[in-house]
């Protein structure tokens, strides 16, 4: 059939296209756009030349492992050609290819194994007589790169093979990797020495092995995982997953995750599993699944193609980076006052949700990832996890990309931005109390899910409340009003509607204005049901739990699990602000660093203001629980120390706390009574030494059932 010259020319830059960008991505260690965009190209191409097969002549990019390039490094022939894969992006690509494999096996027994596909670069190591004597690139499959200097600075590759059974010849097969934590420090030290950073982890894992001088990839953290073997002389094997068994013996780095399975449903559920956990159950970046047939004879039975095997398939994972331009960095306030710069970047769609902003965490972050506004940049959004930037493609830099500064002043309110403490790399505005942005963010968490929860109170309202346009006075000049608003005060309220992460204002889509509501009036002026609701709500909210309410109240580092500890231990706001800074960290779950918070917190007048205006409004700050018993103990303080045969160390505090009395760890003149039971140590010694009545385990006992009066009687050492 004859075949259209504008198919042929599309067909021609389709395939100088792909060669460029394997150029780019395996001699540069750089690519210019993602992997799902390059599969993209590769796919097109290959669809062309299903309908017009005489196109798919040897030298188009389908039919090769990659390009063979010139590079600085001396090409070494591979024994046995290393392969590529063909994938699956879906499961009827998948169950083809088990189809075909079926077909093809007519009826004799086999087993899939199924592997990780690490996402790094292939190389190839030889062993002869158990010493590595060559590492290599793949190349393009037949002639790769001699490497040899730079993989024996890995430390997870033997130099010696150890065990038994060391054979003649083994070629080793396995990808290299650079781990994701340990890739923002490597750019940031690429970066402060002037040099371009990667775009990637995987860049830099090839980035960091090409290297010409080895004692440079010495410096960095490479790591290596086996998958396979090539050509081998002096043993032999029945199954991969048995010749992994012996690789792992002989000291090389195999996967810990392979599974071997009898039913391609069992594959499906390897596939599903890790789909699920590839950040949390791997210790490496992976980017799909490698399917294989377990036994090496069939392997050989169905053979290769010129690319890739036809006895192995990889599931490739919806890709988790692309390529956007970073429009813009801004930055924005938080509750606490923290100023964080974040990305504003070229709407995308990755990972199934549109991307437009991108957290940056602070200036330091910015210029450790190297990345410049009007660069293109590696975005990354894995999961539930907010979108962060990788890294730049500097390799696409025209000159015209700028480098952030941090304002020196809140975008707010115009306070100079300084550290909470010297040596804070991050940056605050120390304007708490009236900071419009703090004020807002505070006031749409304490309402929020964790604090009082109040409904028909969200971003909009918390908004309208502290930063109306009209009336110039906010109803909410800061938390103590939340309880005095009236519907008289929200009736004339028009404000902005403003973006949750950027706090700016958000657009009509029609006219492009800014949109500006009337959120509590109908057009008539009469309340909307939604603003009676919201009060009725907020009255309601007065007799919260105790933990509830002190998390609301935005003190540093107490989140719900922290506010939970105090309100458990204290049952009172008033005797949490009494406590001494010691009594506050001696409590489970609290510790020095939120103690001196929650004392500074305190400090404040215009906190306790808030305070004393809640409790006015009717705020109880205390914790009744009417699943209380009588509280006998109520205003004792007791040590536990030792190990007791009746409790545990926690069921003993709890027993003592759930009768009112508070324990603490370490033993002062407050403390009433020292619990101890065998090995007591230190606090034992204390106790003697300041006369503090000590109980052993039936004096404990006598505490818990009578009370104080009691126990003192029955103190180890009664007092004189
Ligand atoms: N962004 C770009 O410009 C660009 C250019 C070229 C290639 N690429 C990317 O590189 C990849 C294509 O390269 P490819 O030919 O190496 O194909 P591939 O990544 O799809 O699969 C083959 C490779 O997977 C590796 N692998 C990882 N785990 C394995 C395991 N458990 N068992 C067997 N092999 C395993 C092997 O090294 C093997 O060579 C694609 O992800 C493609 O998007 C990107
Ligand atoms: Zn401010």
């Amino acid at each position: 059939m004859e075949i259209p010259a504008e198919v042929r020319e599309q067909h021609a830059q389709l395939a100088e296209q792909v060669e460029e960008h394997r150029f780019r991505y395996y001699v540069n260690d750089a690519p210019v756009v993602s992997d799902a965009e390059f599969d993209r190209l590769l796919r097109r191409l290959e669809a062309i030349e299903d309908e017009h097969p005489g196109l798919r002549t040897p030298d188009s990019p389908t039919q090769k492992v990659a390009g063979a390039y010139q590079t600085d490094f001396t090409s070494v022939v591979h024994r046995e050609r290393l392969l590529s894969l063909d994938n699956a992006f879906d499961d009827e690509e998948l169950s083809g290819w088990a189809d075909r494999v079926a077909a093809e096996l007519a009826g004799i027994p086999y087993h899939f194994l199924c592997e990780l596909k690490v996402d790094g670069l292939a190389v190839n190591l030889t062993y002869e007589h158990g010493r590595l004597t060559r590492a290599a690139t793949r190349g393009d499959g037949r002639t790769g790169e001699d490497i040899t200097p730079n993989v024996r600075t890995i430390s997870d590759i033997p130099d010696r093979l150890s065990g038994s059974r060391i054979p003649e010849l083994v070629e080793i097969r396995g990808e290299v990797y650079f781990p994701g934590e340990e890739f923002e420090a490597l750019n940031a030290r690429l970066v402060e020495a002037g040099d371009k950073p990667f775009a990637n982890p995987r860049n830099a894992a090839a980035g960091s092995l090409r290297q010409k001088d080895p004692r440079v990839t010495a410096t960095r953290p490479l790591h290596m995982v086996v998958h396979g073997i090539g050509a081998r002389e002096g043993f032999d094997i029945d199954c991969q997953s048995h010749a992994y068994e012996l690789l792992h013996e002989w000291g090389l780095p195999t996967a810990t995750h392979n599974k071997v399975v009898g039913s391609l449903d069992e594959v499906r559920e390897f596939i599903a599993y890790f789909g699920e956990h590839r950040h949390d159950a791997v210790e490496h970046e992976i980017d799909g699944v490698v399917v294989k047939v377990d036994e090496i004879p069939l392997q050989g039975r169905l053979g290769s193609t010129s690319r890739a095997p036809r006895w192995a398939i990889a599931w490739k994972y919806a890709p988790e980076e692309v390529n956007t331009k970073l429009l813009d960095i801004r930055v924005g306030v938080g509750r606490t006052g923290r100023v964080t710069p974040y990305a504003v970047v070229e709407p995308v769609t990755v990972a199934g949700s549109e991307v437009e902003f991108a957290t940056l965490h602070n200036q330091e972050v910015v210029k450790a990832k190297g990345v410049f506004i009007g660069d293109t940049v590696v975005l990354r959004k894995a999961g539930d996890v907010i979108p962060e930037i990788l890294g730049p493609v500097a390799d696409l830099r025209d000159g015209s990309e700028r480098e952030f500064v941090m304002p020196a002043e809140c975008p707010d309110c115009g306070t100079a931005l300084q550290p909470m403490k010297e040596g804070d790399i991050d940056l605050r505005c120390p304007n708490a109390r009236y900071c419009p942005a703090q004020l807002r963010e505070r006031i749409f968490y304490l309402v929020g899910r964790k604090c009082l929860d109040i409904e028909n109170f969200g971003y909009v309202a918390s908004t309208a409340l502290t930063q109306p346009l009209e009336p110039s006075e906010p109803p909410l000049k800061d938390e103590g009003d939340l309880f005095d608003m009236n519907i008289e005060q929200l009736l004339p309220i028009r404000s902005y509607v403003l973006d949750q992460d950027t706090g700016l204002p958000k657009r009509d889509a029609k006219t492009g204005d800014e949109k500006i509501v009337t959120f509590f009036a109908n057009q008539q002026g009469e309340p909307k049901k939604n603003a009676l609701a919201m009060l009725e709500n907020i009255a309601a909210a007065k007799d919260r739990p105790l933990a509830r309410i002190i998390t609301g109240l935005s003190i540093r580092h107490v989140g719900p699990v922290a506010a939970e500890a105090l309100a458990r231990e204290f049952r009172d706001l008033d005797r949490i602000r009494d406590a001494d800074e010691a009594e506050l960290a001696a409590v489970d779950g609290v510790g020095g660093t939120i103690a001196a918070s929650v004392k500074q917190w305190f400090a404040e007048d215009w906190h306790l203001e808030i305070i004393e205006k809640w409790r006015a409004a009717g705020v109880k700050f205390t914790e009744e629980g009417s699943d209380e018993g009588p509280r006998p103990l109520e205003g004792l303080t007791a040590v536990v120390t030792g190990t007791l045969t009746g409790h545990t160390r926690d069921g003993a505090k709890e027993a003592l706390t759930s009768l009112g009395a508070k324990v603490t760890g370490s033993v002062s003149k407050k403390t009433d009574f020292v619990v101890v039971g065998e090995n007591p140590g230190s606090k034992y010694d204390k106790a003697v030494q300041l006369k503090v009545p000590i109980l052993d385990e039936p004096g404990f006992a006598v505490l818990l059932t009578e009370g104080p009066e009691a126990a003192r009687e029955a103190a180890v050492n009664p007092a004189e």
